[in-house]
């Protein structure tokens, strides 16, 4: 993108026909000199001077994907004056990223990733070097291991109960998906590395934290002269105010890490319960025996790398499962039958619960399959000549595996382009490393090292966000309107947000009373047919719960043939309706209380539809269905239109007792119970 709009830029006029042809003269005579590379892999023709840097196109990954698609897996380019191999097919990713993995695993050059690197002493950037290798192997063990994710476990509940309780506010209204879940992920990622989510506060120079960690991926993605045209480029980024841009981030960054490692460092700093990722570097930092001395600029680049890492990344991820969740409500009412199964009548999913749900785990990966955030992972380096594929690929290339790509092969993927994490349902293959065809994190030495920490906090987000409600498109939009454009980056975003509506039943029946009542002192009996939500509210609820569940006893007046069977005059007939509200050939998901179930469905309690007989059915079917439904819904709407209700002493939905006592009509075995708390019409949001 970044690209795109340098190379529709004056500037680049400027350089294409002022400056560049001087300096291809002066690279020509240098390449004249290089030793001749005999079976080199297919390569699309080039500009003058640029190479192949106009067929990159607004969005790399897609461009490189058509071009793949005439040129084979294995292409080499050349942008401005650097080579680059392309990669596009699993075997040919796992030439580079096991079989050649030692020979490319170096990072090229790159100004925005040296300069917030700390000149490189990072994990992600730094090229492959005896200190790489330590100060990769001391994070792997100290930050990303399984133990010490699990002990950021209680950030992860009390930010996502947080976002929870928020979006609870806000039950029935659109909300934009991306921002709170950016938000969280900002939230989690800095009290796991800060000790404190710094949420609401201002990022110096850049107001929002968000804002600044989008101007670090700009940085990063960024178009910079120098990384394509080395010796001379450097004078356009000057120009072009990249450099400037640049600095000021790096100082706002440092400045601000500076302030967070001297308030850990302070002798007044209150003990905390749970180390952070500060507290663990300042530790490391006093280890004499440690293979790498880490001094204040080590720990900041660490602190960037996760900054970087791990946000994007993370929330990316999240906004693109619920479009694809969105977008497809069959794979929808499957997670969340699923979750709720599994989970209960608990309001929130728990850490525990992750390992059980099986087919989250596979959208999951279904969704990294169609939008891995890093779509062309980070660009490797050769670091000497080797064959990939072939193919005879130079030392010092750089290499882009086309991730993205990759997940669409149509040599692996039946029907690559359709949202279906069933796929995963027989199938080995998973995102850690082993299997080429499905690489979100990389592979190799230089795969991921939070793919654990990325992956747990996305699968606990998710399941909670898919538990605690149903999502509806907003009034207007079609299911299959919701976009799934790409805005291209060092990680791919949605272009556009994504709005959806969170549905909690409770508040969901309360606005719509509220909203048609307006403020009054109670709901007149008079308005009661026009809750059209709450009719369907009742209907579960008669489904789940018939009063009468046996009906009232029946007896056959002579003999008659019931299925294939006689049955004898003077039988007693029990029509067990508790029993048919429940059958599973009937009812998807039977045992969860899910109103919507008879949007848009004919299915009534007037006898005709006998999955369905709360209140019986022919000749003696209640003949007081109208008087108990009115009195039903005008009581109820009225409890529910006047107040909000709690449960007493902290008890927890789950710990109602649902238990019933057997009678004519099925009573509640233990009371009810609940705080009831006089309506603020205040809150009252129209
Ligand atoms: C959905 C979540 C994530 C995805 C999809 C992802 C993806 C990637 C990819 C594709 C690479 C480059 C691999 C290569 O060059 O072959 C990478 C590297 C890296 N990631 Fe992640 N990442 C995620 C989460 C995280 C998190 C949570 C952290 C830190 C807390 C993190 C830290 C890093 C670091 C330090 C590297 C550099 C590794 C190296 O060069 O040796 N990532 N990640």
């Amino acid at each position: 993108m970044e690209l795109y709009r340098f190379l529709s830029s004056p500037w680049f006029a400027v350089i294409l026909f002022l400056i560049l042809p001087l300096l291809w003269l002066l690279s020509q005579s240098k390449s004249r000199n290089e030793r001749p590379i005999h079976n080199l892999p297919p390569s699309p023709p080039r500009l003058p001077f640029i190479g192949n840097l106009h067929q990159l196109g607004k969005i790399p990954h897609r461009s490189l994907w058509k071009l793949s698609q005439k040129y084979g897996p294995v292409m080499l380019l050349r942008l401005g004056q650097v080579p680059a191999l392309i990669i596009s097919s699993p075997e040919m990713a796992k030439q580079v990223l096991k079989t050649h993995d030692l020979e490319c695993c170096s990072r090229p050059y790159s100004y925005g990733a040296m300069k917030l690197s700390y000149n490189l002493l990072d994990v992600a950037f730094g090229p492959y070097s005896e200190y790489w290798r330590e100060i990769r192997k001391l994070c792997v063990i100290e930050l990303f291991t399984v133990k010490r994710v699990q002990s950021f476990g209680h950030v992860r509940e009390k930010e996502v109960t947080r976002m929870i309780n928020s979006i609870s506010d806000l039950s029935h209204k659109p909300i934009e998906v991306n921002e709170k879940i950016f938000s969280l992920t900002n939230n989690v990622i800095c009290s796991i590395a800060f000790g404190k989510s710094y949420e609401g506060q201002q990022f110096e120079g850049y107001g929002k934290f968000q804002e600044a960690i989008d101007e670090a991926m700009a940085m990063l993605s960024s178009f910079w002269v120098a990384d394509f045209f080395p010796k001379y480029g450097w004078v356009f980024d000057v120009v072009t105010g990249l450099h400037r841009r640049l600095e000021k981030l790096f100082r706002n960054f440092d400045g601000f890490f500076e302030k967070v490692i001297d308030e850990h460092l302070g002798p007044n700093r209150p003990k905390s319960e749970h180390e952070d990722i500060i507290d663990v570097l300042l530790g490391l930092s006093k280890d004499k025996t440690a293979s790498v001395k880490l001094s204040r600029d080590h720990i900041k680049s660490i602190l960037m790398d996760i900054f970087i890492g791990a946000i994007d990344t993370s929330s990316l991820t999240m906004v693109w499962a619920m479009t694809e969740l969105a977008r497809n409500p069959r794979v929808m009412k499957k997670v969340q039958a699923e979750i709720r199964k599994i989970v209960g009548r608990k309001p929130k999913v728990s850490e525990n619960d992750i390992p059980n749900l099986k087919y989250l785990k596979l959208v999951v990966k279904e969704t990294f399959r169609l939008h891995p955030p890093a779509t062309l992972l980070l660009p490797r380096e050769s670091m000497q000549n080797c064959k990939i594929g072939g193919y005879d690929v130079p030392a010092n290339t750089r290499i882009h595996v086309n991730a993205w790509a990759i997940g669409r092969d149509l040599n692996t993927w039946k029907d690559p382009h359709e949202f279906n994490p069933d796929r995963f349902e027989e199938s080995e293959v998973d995102f850690r490393g082993g299997h080429y065809e499905l690489i979100p994190f990389g592979a190799g030495r230089r795969i991921c090292p939070g793919l654990m920490m990325g992956t747990t906090a996305i699968e606990f987000t998710l399941a909670n966000l898919l538990h605690c409600f149903d999502w509806e498109v907003p009034n207007g939009v079609k299911r299959e309107d919701i976009g799934v454009e790409e805005e291209a980056g060092l990680t791919v975003h949605k272009k556009y947000p994504l709005h959806l509506v969170p549905i909690k039943v409770m508040k969901k029946v309360q606005d719509e009373i509220r909203s048609i009542i307006g403020r009054k002192p109670s709901v007149p009996e008079i308005e009661i047919d026009k809750f059209t939500y709450f009719r369907l509210v009742v209907k579960e609820t008669l489904r789940l719960h018939p009063p009468a569940s046996l009906l009232i006893p029946h007896e056959t007046i002579r003999q008659c043939k019931i299925g294939r069977y006689d049955v004898l005059g003077k039988t007693r007939v029990l029509v067990n309706a508790w029993a048919i509200g429940r059958d599973p050939k009937m009812w998807d998901d039977p045992e969860e209380f899910r109103p919507e179930r008879f949007e848009g469905k004919d299915i009534d309690f007037k006898g005709q539809n006998f999955e369905y007989l709360p209140f019986g059915s022919g000749r003696r079917m209640c003949p007081g269905i109208n008087m108990g439904l009115t009195s039903v819904m005008f009581v109820c709407s009225n409890l529910l239109y006047c107040f909000d209700w709690k449960l007493p002493n902290e008890m927890k939905p789950e710990e109602l007792n649902m238990e019933e006592e057997f009678g004519l009509n099925i009573r509640k075995k233990v009371p009810l119970h609940l705080v009831p708390i006089k309506y603020n019409w205040e809150n009252f949001k129209g």
